[in-house]
C-alpha cells in the first residue's frame, strides 16, 4: 500500500521509509472489539486529548509508547518476541568515514543469517508527532523517556539527534499496528538499529512484523565490511537517491553514490533496462518478452548489486519460465526466490508460500504455459 511510505499525507520528513512490501501490519480485532491493555504494562499517564504514554520495563530494554489508549491495547497484546541467546554479537559500533558511528562485521555473516530481533524502545504515533503544539509534544516526549528503565534510557538517548524529536526524526521507522488505517501509523525507535547507516546497495534486509524489527544478512558480508540498510526506495537513478537523502540532511558517502559520472550513468541505464523489461513482463500483449526475459531482469538485480530486492526479480523469473512452460527452470526460480524472500520477508510470508507451491510442481501452477508461443488466445 502506497501510503506507508513518501506519498502518505502524514510523512514526516526524515523517516525510514519501510517498503511497503515487507511490513505486514496486523489486525488483532476488527474495531468493535473491546481490547485492553494487558496487565504488565502501565499507563495510560499524561494524557494530551487522545494521546497518553503507557511502558513497560521489561519488554526488550523497557518500552515506552505514546499513542491512544486502543493503539496502546493493540500494541500490548502483540505476542512477545524472544531475543535469541546473543552471547556474542558478529560486529561492533564504529566510527565510519563521513557517516558518524556504523556498524562494522567482526566476522563472516553468511547470507541469510540473522543479526537482530528487537522491539522499539520507545514508539510515538505519527499524528501527534507532526500534529502537536511543539511545547506540549516537547514536554510529553522528555516525561516518555523517563518511563525508560536505565539501560533502555541510555539507548535511547545515545542515538544521534540534538533533543528527543529529533532522535526520533533521524532515526526511527514508520509502522503499522492496526491494519493500514492512519492512525495505527507509529514511528518505532530501536537504538541498536539506528546505528546501521545507509547504502544505496545495502548488505542488510530488515523487517518490521507487528512491532518487532528483524536484519538478516542480504548477502554474504566480509569481516571488516559494514552493515547497511536503505533508507530509501533504490531503484532510482544517483541523483533522485541524492537529493531524497539531502532532505534527510545528509550527502550519502556510500561507494554506489561515489562512483565515476560514467558509471553512474551505466548504473542508471541498468535500472532504465530494469524498469522496461518488468513493464513487458506485466504486459501480455508484449512481443519482446521471451522465456528467460524474467531470468535477465535478474540477472541485471544481480549486476546492480541489488541483493536487498532479489526475491522480487527470483519471482518474476520462476513466474515467467512457469507462463512459458518451462518447468525446470521455473522451479529453479522459484526456490530462489524462496531464499531470498525468506530473509526479505520471513519465512511464513505469503510471497514466499506462493513460491513454495510454484516450486512444487510448475504445471499445476495457475500460471503453466499461459504465455507460451502459440496458445491461441494468449495474445500472442
Ligand atoms: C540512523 S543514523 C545512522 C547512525 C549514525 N551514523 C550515528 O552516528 O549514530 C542516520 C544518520 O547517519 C548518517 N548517515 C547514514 N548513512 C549515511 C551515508 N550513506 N552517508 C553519509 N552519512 C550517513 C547521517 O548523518 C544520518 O542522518
Amino acid at each position: 500500500s502506497a501510503g506507508i511510505c513518501p506519498s502518505s499525507p502524514l510523512q514526516v520528513v526524515n523517516q525510514i521509509c519501510v517498503n511497503p512490501e515487507y511490513v505486514r501490519v496486523t489486525s488483532q480485532k476488527s474495531p468493535g472489539d473491546a481490547i485492553t491493555l494487558e496487565s504488565s504494562w502501565k499507563g495510560p499517564e499524561h494524557c494530551v486529548n487522545d494521546t497518553c504514554i503507557f511502558f513497560n520495563e521489561r519488554v526488550g530494554d523497557g518500552i515506552v509508547i505514546l499513542t491512544t489508549e486502543r493503539n496502546a491495547a493493540i500494541a500490548s497484546n502483540f505476542p512477545s518476541t524472544d531475543r535469541p541467546k546473543e552471547n556474542v554479537l558478529p560486529f561492533h559500533v564504529a566510527e565510519v568515514p563521513g557517516k558518524g558511528i556504523g556498524i562494522v562485521a567482526d566476522r563472516k555473516i553468511p547470507k541469510g543469517e540473522t543479526i537482530l530481533i528487537r522491539t522499539p524502545t520507545m514508539m510515538v504515533q505519527t499524528a501527534p508527532h507532526v500534529g502537536l503544539e511543539l511545547g506540549t509534544r516537547d514536554l510529553l516526549y522528555d516525561l516518555a523517556v523517563q518511563k525508560l528503565p536505565s539501560k533502555g534510557h541510555e539507548l535511547f538517548m545515545g542515538q544521534m539527534g540534538k533533543d528527543v524529536y529529533d532522535k526520533i526524526e533521524t532515526n526511527c521507522f514508520q509502522l503499522y499496528i492496526d491494519g493500514a488505517n492512519e492512525s495505527g501509523s507509529h514511528l518505532g525507535c530501536y537504538p541498536e538499529i539506528s546505528r546501521f547507516n545507509h547504502d544505496c546497495r545495502p548488505n542488510v534486509n530488515y523487517r518490521i512484523n507487528n512491532m518487532t524489527h528483524t536484519t538478516v544478512a542480504a548477502r554474504d558480508i566480509a569481516p571488516g565490511e559494514e552493515l547497511s540498510i536503505s533508507y530509501i526506495e533504490l531503484m532510482l537513478p544517483r541523483e533522485e537517491r541524492r537529493s531524497r537523502l539531502r532532505r534527510w540532511g545528509f550527502e550519502c558517502a556510500c561507494p554506489h553514490c561515489s562512483v565515476s559520472d560514467a558509471q553512474a550513468a551505466e548504473s542508471d541505464a541498468r535500472l532504465r533496462t530494469i524498469e522496461e523489461l518488468e513493464g513487458a513482463l506485466e504486459n501480455f500483449n508484449e512481443t519482446v518478452v521471451a522465456a528467460d526475459t524474467g531470468a535477465r531482469v535478474a540477472d541485471l538485480y544481480e549486476t546492480e548489486g541489488l541483493h536487498a530486492y532479489l526475491g522480487r526479480a527470483y519471482t518474476r523469473a520462476a513466474l515467467n519460465f512457469a507462463l512459458f512452460g518451462e518447468a525446470e527452470r521455473a522451479r529453479e526460480y522459484a526456490r530462489a526466490a524462496v531464499a531470498a524472500l525468506e530473509r526479505e520477508s520471513g519465512s511464513d510470508s505469503a510471497d514466499v508460500r506462493a513460491m513454495r507451491v510454484l516450486a512444487e510442481d510448475p504445471r499445476k501452477h495457475w500460471t503453466w504455459g499461459k504465455r507460451r508461443k502459440g496458445k491461441p488466445g494468449k495474445g500472442q
